[in-house]
């Protein structure tokens, strides 16, 4: 994963979260409204040891038990009604958070969708997830929870510490001089509190990628025999995480020491000199209650603001990585006008172009080394080279799956940059070698790249395909298929994707060693099948066998970067050492023959 743009602590609590505003904007009522009625029952809490002083010094002094039950009144009444605004205070919040937390999330999604692939190819899909789940999690309980019991827990310390000077500034004061040594603590809390639950979550985004990778990769693990490799690994992670987890509540229980052990001497000593004060006749002794009725009522809210402050900072940490996702720049946009033109017949040209990976040394030359080729409309074009020469690479630039570092791709004369993302996607349509499916029925498998086609077309890309398989699954078309679905052969899953790039009609077809998993007569039935779109769109397909470049029009051979020669199969066999080189390479297909031997 790359590096946070963000140092963790350089950053003010405050400034990240306020970034949180756009999202929090609709909710922010229903908070406020929860924060005054929560203000409201912290002041009727507040209000009772007024009532109980009354009480002492009045009705209690005289002896006149009468006006006593008008008090218990008083003070059930006001209990009462702290519990109905409680109550109150949870139903205003509930709603908004999970809003929020929703929205987060869709433009989140949004946001993953729209970033490049090179992008995904930096961050662990853990550490994304962690981002979608948990730490969205956390922002919405901060919201609903932490946020309106911090601002009102603070408002009532501060309420009460005027009712406590207001009472007996003596003693008040000895009350305010405790908070000294804990909000300079709280400093302190902070910064360290920060670092540990940013290394907590991030742990937690490395332990879902662990999970992740295992998960997917179970059948290798297990033919590998490396279960026990693959735990050994989760649980030194597992354990780090747990350290980590320790080190955070260490951290808690420190703040939470202060904020139980410094009121607690401040009271003591203000027991002290309350009493003397009372012996003396320099207070009353319903003074004295009501004093340390109300500091009784505050020590919750300080005791809970070392776990809301926590709260806060987890929500904090949450924010820095939903941004760090949120932030990634994206190159790869649509123009800022996009090039309308109608569709054409789909000449693809490649014009001087380069390409390397933004991770590649910068002392190897370009991977895409000045490619210039031009596939005519109606063209099938094979690709060909030795394994790891940049085949796949090539024809991802035709899509802006990578933008070229130099030079154009053009589709009908228009560089591809210049047309809008959805337009340039919907004239050229793709299939990989990696066949995904995603965990939907067939049909919408298939009908990915339009899924407005007709029945007729859907049966003819499944006929091209010879995906026929499909009407034997347990719900036909509609059998959900892919990971949480049935399992699929390799090369029923290739011929799907091979399926739905031939049902998005596109003007262009590019394809990516698809029929790699097929047996030789699947092949030969889908090659047939597949001569009668060829004959009429054009196609850049990657070969790795003689059946594939017996498909194509004309053969590509690229070599160090570069294409080195174009012609049909035979005349590149009779011109081509190199085509001869790698031709004979697809018979030995387990001894691959790769670019760095033949460099
Ligand atoms: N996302 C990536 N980031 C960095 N390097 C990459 C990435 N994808 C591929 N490469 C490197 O680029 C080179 C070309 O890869 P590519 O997949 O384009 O080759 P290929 O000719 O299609 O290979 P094959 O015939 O084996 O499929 C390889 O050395 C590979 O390691």
């Amino acid at each position: 994963m790359p590096e946070p743009t963000n140092p963790q602590s350089a950053v003010g609590t405050v400034a990240v979260l306020s970034r949180l505003r756009p999202y929090v904007r609709e909710a922010l009522p229903r908070i406020y409204a929860a924060m005054v009625v929560s203000v409201v029952a912290s002041a009727v809490a507040l209000a009772i040891p007024q009532v109980l002083q009354w009480m002492v010094d009045g009705p209690l002094a005289d002896g006149d038990p009468g006006p006593i039950w008008v008090a218990a009144g008083i003070v059930l009444a006001l209990g009462v009604l702290e519990a109905v605004l409680i109550g109150a205070r949870r139903a205003l919040v509930l709603t908004p958070g999970t809003h929020v937390e929703a929205r987060l999330r869709n433009s989140l999604y949004r946001r993953l969708q729209n970033l490049p692939v090179a992008f995904h190819d930096r961050w662990p899909s853990g550490q994304l997830l962690s981002r979608a789940v948990s730490d969205l999690n956390l922002i919405r309980r901060w919201l609903s929870f932490g946020l309106v019991l911090l601002v009102v827990n603070v408002l009532t310390i501060i309420g009460g510490a005027v009712i406590l000077i207001a009472l007996n500034w003596v003693l008040g004061l000895i009350f305010v001089a405790a908070a000294v040594p804990v909000i300079l603590y709280s400093f302190s809390f902070e910064r360290k509190y920060s670092d540990v639950a940013r290394r907590s979550q991030d742990q937690t985004g490395d332990l879902a990628t662990s999970v992740e990778e295992s998960v997917h990769g179970i059948r290798v693990l297990k033919a590998f025999g490396r279960g026990r490799y693959a735990l050994k690994r989760f649980e030194s992670q597992a354990e780090q995480l747990r350290g980590t987890e320790i080190e955070k509540a260490k951290a808690i229980a420190g703040i939470w020491l202060y904020l139980t052990l410094i009121p607690d001497l401040a009271f003591g000593v203000c027991l002290v000199v309350g009493v003397w004060l009372a012996s003396t006749g320099q207070s009353s002794v319903g003074e004295l209650v009501a004093f340390f009725a109300t500091g009784t009522v505050l020590l919750f809210p300080i005791w809970s603001l070392g776990y809301f402050l926590a709260m806060t900072l987890d929500a904090k940490t949450a924010t820095l990585r939903f941004f760090e996702v949120m932030d990634a720049e994206n190159t790869i946009i649509d123009p800022e006008q996009p090039a309308a033109v109608s569709r054409g017949r789909g000449e693809l040209v490649f014009d001087d172009v380069h390409f390397r990976y933004q991770d590649a040394p910068a002392t190897f030359p370009d991977l895409v080394d000045g490619v210039s080729l031009t596939v005519q409309p109606g063209e099938t074009m094979a690709l060909v080279g030795l394994t790891g020469s940049g085949k796949s690479t090539l024809t991802a630039l035709t899509t802006r799956l990578y933008d070229v570092t130099g030079g154009s791709v053009r589709v009908d004369g228009v560089d591809v940059r210049d047309l809008a993302l959805d337009d340039l996607r919907s004239r050229i349509a793709m299939a990989f070698e990696e066949a995904t499916l995603f965990s939907r029925t067939v049909r919408e498998n298939v009908l990915l790249g339009r899924p407005d086609a007709s029945e007729e077309d859907l049966r003819e890309a499944l006929n091209i395909a010879q995906a026929s398989f499909v009407d034997d699954l347990p719900a036909g078309l509609d059998t959900k298929v892919g990971e949480e679905g049935l399992s699929l052969s390799g090369g029923q899953r290739q011929r799907l994707a091979l399926a739905r790039a031939i049902a998005a009609r596109p003007e262009i077809l590019v394809l990516d060693d698809p029929l790699s998993a097929l047996d030789v007569d699947t092949e030969a039935l889908v090659e047939a099948a597949l001569r009668r779109v060829l004959a009429t769109t054009t196609a850049l397909i990657v070969a790795h066998r003689p059946s594939t470049v017996a498909l194509a029009d004309r053969v590509a051979l690229l070599e160090n970067g570069r294409i080195t020669a174009v012609g049909t199969h035979s005349e590149l066999l009779a011109s081509s050492a190199h085509y001869r080189f790698v031709i004979s390479s697809f018979d030995s297909p387990e001894v691959p023959a790769t670019e760095e031997v033949s460099r």
